[in-house]
């Protein structure tokens, strides 16, 4: 299932991304890039040791770790590091499927990426092209999103990022390691909670059913997390 998440970064936050980028050298994408997804990727990155990709990385980090609907959807475990890239026009990055196993560099840390995620950080009106197309059971998605708004997909997807034609996209994206790893059992908890909270809303949080079905929650939680 794919997630779009909105405002996860505010415009202001957007905007001193921006500025930092700006600012910094760039290097060919394909640095991190896997065997195959490397004869396909054509775009640029920020350096991963970089002080610019390790500042912004954190205050990533930070910002999911205040959206409420990004810990529902995703129950992270593990994040990687968040990564930057940035496509001008003739940029593209064909059909690939995501490393299922990343380390984190100068770490003993492993993540099984259960999920990856598309952070935008340019407006859509910016650039023409570059849709990030997601192929699942039921066909392809193309993912353009408002800056600071952000896709969760799982990383058994394959996808692309289209040619750009006009203007730069420019993103973060990442991979986590989510506590529940079976795609369809994280969707129901997702499921649950968004309709826990809506009763909670309407009967209160004291309401019986409604202490009940939280019960429900975190006991399911308990039931198949892996912490
Ligand atoms: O730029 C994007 O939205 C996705 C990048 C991607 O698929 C990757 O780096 O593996
Ligand atoms: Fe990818």
């Amino acid at each position: 299932m794919l997630i779009c998440i909105p405002e996860v970064l505010s415009k202001q936050q957007v905007a001193f991304f921006r500025a930092a980028m700006d600012r910094a050298a760039w290097e060919d994408g394909r640095a991190t890039a896997g065997s195959q997804s490397s004869l396909v990727k054509n775009n640029l990155q920020l350096p991963q040791a970089g002080d610019v990709a390790r500042e912004l990385g954190e205050h990533v980090l930070e910002a999911l770790a205040q959206s409420s609907m990004f810990v529902s959807a995703a129950l992270p475990h593990k994040i990687f590091p968040p990564l930057f890239n940035r496509y001008g026009v003739g940029h593209d990055f064909g059909l690939h499927v995501d490393n299922a196993i990343r380390g984190i560099p100068g770490t003993p840390i492993r993540i099984r990426t259960d999920l990856s995620c598309t952070l935008f950080l340019s407006e859509a009106d910016e650039y023409d092209g570059g849709e990030l197309v997601i192929e699942d059971r039921v066909g392809q998605q193309e993912v353009k999103l408002p800056a600071g708004d952000l896709v969760l997909y799982p990383s058994t997807s394959l996808h692309l990022v289209k040619g750009v034609t006009r203007g730069e996209r420019i993103a973060s994206f990442f991979w986590m390691q989510s506590m529940i790893r079976d795609n369809v059992a994280r969707a129901l908890l997702f499921d649950l909670d968004q309709a826990i909270q809506s009763l909670t809303t309407r009967l209160g949080a004291g309401d019986p059913a409604c202490v009940k079905m939280s019960g429900v929650y975190h006991n399911l939680i308990r039931t198949w997390a892996e912490a």
